[in-house]
């Protein structure tokens, strides 16, 4: 899925491509955090000269599947719940019996992360629409046989699919990287259903990020086929507040935006200049 530019001989990729010169296919790892290193070492048991050639080896296997800038870009082994203002509270909450799903999850590196941090696995979920990511996040983590939370493949727009099982029942929600992919309109259906998943009752919590831009804007993407709204902060608490109003309840906003996700430091060629990491943590509050 590569074309060349009519003025030069730059090849123009397109997401999907599987060829290995994409910009967001990253050919090297040079090293990982502290965090990430002690959860693939000391969780997963690998030893320390394996720890990044296995990364490799299992994103190169996924990129084969699923050619996503998250895969090429190595986002699985980001570890963002760490970074959470909440995540102290949120881990002692899990700890105390609460219960948290990470609704695509992809490789759910964060729920080992919470697991390896002491939260009982029993109350942790995660959904995910490719059984792949699944399969190849126990891959990555080497615990097929021993961890205890739970997954499903399910589509958070499928209603009487398998999320159904968690009706009325979640204290948090993690959503990372995930509401950027739809339309506005499909951003306020998935907090519906969210809101739907969680206990009806004040200080459930919603925590994530996802990819801000500093002008809120729909943009379409996959050649048109697809819309994607990008949110800053006005926009995104504005959106809460229509999703308040739609299902009778009423959240508090915290969100702020930065350069994070490698935007700054990385000065990706594809990424518009204003691109931004849109940070949140949603707590219910009426
Ligand atoms: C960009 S990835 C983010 C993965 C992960 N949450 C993280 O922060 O690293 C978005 C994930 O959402 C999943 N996904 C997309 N649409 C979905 C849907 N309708 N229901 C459930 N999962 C979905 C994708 O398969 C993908 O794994």
């Amino acid at each position: 899925m590569a074309s060349t530019t009519a003025d030069s001989e730059t090849p123009v990729f397109h997401i999907g491509t599987r060829d290995k010169r994409a910009g967001w296919y990253t050919p090297t790892l040079e090293n990982v955090t502290p965090a990430q290193r002690d959860l693939l070492e000391k969780y997963s048991h690998l030893s320390s000269d394996r720890v990044i050639p296995h990364i490799l080896e299992v994103r190169d296997r996924a990129w084969e599947i699923h050619p996503y800038p998250c895969i090429g870009e190595l986002r699985f082994i980001d570890l963002s719940m760490m970074n959470t203002p909440s995540y102290p509270q949120v881990l002692q909450r899990l700890k105390d019996g609460a219960s948290l799903l990470d609704l695509g999850c992809c490789f759910a590196q964060d729920l080992r992360k919470l697991v390896h941090d002491g939260a009982p696995a029993t109350n942790l979920w995660g959904a995910e629409l490719e059984q792949e990511f699944i399969n190849l996040g126990y891959e990555l983590f080497l615990d097929k046989e021993t961890f205890g939370g739970h997954f499903m493949q399910a589509d958070v727009f499928d209603m009487e699919g398998p999320l159904k099982q968690l009706d009325g029942k979640l204290d948090m929600v993690q959503v990372g990287l995930f509401l950027h992919l739809f339309s506005w309109e499909g951003q306020v259906t998935a907090c519906k259903r969210i809101v739907g998943l969680m206990k009806p009752k004040t200080g459930t919590l919603i925590i994530g990020q996802q990819i801000g831009v500093l002008e809120a804007k729909e943009v379409t993407v996959a050649g048109g086929k697809r819309v994607m709204f990008k949110h800053n902060v006005e926009s995104f608490e504005k959106m809460w507040k229509e999703v308040g109003e739609k299902t009778g309840t009423e959240w508090q906003v915290r969100a702020s935006m930065d350069g994070g996700l490698g935007i700054t430091e990385k000065g990706r060629a594809w990424d518009d200049p204003t691109t931004r990491r849109l940070s949140f943590e949603v707590e219910r509050i009426k």
